[in-house]
């Protein structure tokens, strides 16, 4: 009898924003993720992707529910703009060096520009660089936040090798994006988040007992008026 694999991630009930604020920006959010699994995140402007993101990587603030991690999960977190390095002599061999990225694998056209300063190379090659230097680290879990961003044609189907590759390393991947071709190419599933309220109550939220982040106890995750979550199978 085959047993399941634990999953990399669970998200339970989770209302996640940011500290200072009066109520969360996403949530309630429950999802696990499997190794080797690829799991989109969607959502209009603002529903609170990069949020979720960063609840997960532990620099958001958790009103209520829970992120639990499996014990000793490493993991890679490319945020939405990484840094252009402007001014700084670090080129791609020092940035992959930083991640423990291998260079094996990368395409020719950014494996000959290595030794170039970061902030030489042009924003699709910084942008895919920064990528790989984030799917290609010794991680378990990886998160990419908007990666087809200044990607052309050939980035994006050069991405969507590196994430079918590294899936089948049993690497679980997160990606963020507004690109539907993208998700619906390389994701088993996408959690869809709801568009936010055209004005937020002014209310404070009210949070329950698994809130991690020293707020006063208070009722159910689940009587948020946040976005709520779709889960849809694409396969
Ligand atoms: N560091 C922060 N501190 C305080 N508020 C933040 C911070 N980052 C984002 N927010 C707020 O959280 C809300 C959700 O932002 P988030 O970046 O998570 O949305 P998103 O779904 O990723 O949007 P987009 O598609 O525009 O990238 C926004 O209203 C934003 O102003």
């Amino acid at each position: 009898m085959s047993r399941q694999p634990a999953p990399l991630l669970s998200v339970t009930a989770l209302a996640a924003g940011w500290p200072g604020a009066r109520r969360p920006v996403c949530g309630p959010l429950s999802f696990a993720l499997a190794p080797g699994e690829i799991l989109g995140i969607g959502g209009a402007n603002g529903a609170g992707k990069s949020t979720l993101l960063a609840a997960i990587a532990g620099s958001a603030r958790i009103f209520a529910g829970s992120v639990e991690r499996r014990p000793g999960l490493r993991l890679a977190h490319q945020r939405q703009l990484p840094p252009a390095f402007a001014g700084v002599p670090f080129n791609g061999h020092d940035l992959l060096a930083l991640t423990g990225a291998s260079s094996a694998g990368l395409p020719p056209w950014l494996a000959s520009r290595l030794a170039l300063r970061l902030d030489t190379l042009s924003g699709g090659q910084r942008q895919f660089l920064h990528l790989w230097a984030s799917l290609r680290a010794p991680a378990d879990l990886v998160m990419l936040d908007e990666p087809t961003n200044n990607l052309d044609p050939a980035g994006v189907a050069a991405l969507e090798v590196a994430l079918r590759r590294r899936a089948a390393d049993g690497v679980g991947l997160l990606l963020v994006s507004h690109d539907a071709r993208f998700i619906a190419a390389v994701c088993g599933r996408v959690l869809q988040l709801d568009a936010p309220a055209e004005a937020p109550p002014d209310d404070e939220f009210d949070c329950d007992s698994g809130c991690d982040s020293g707020c006063d106890s208070g009722n159910e995750a689940g009587t948020s008026a946040t976005a709520s979550v779709s889960l849809e199978e694409r396969r």
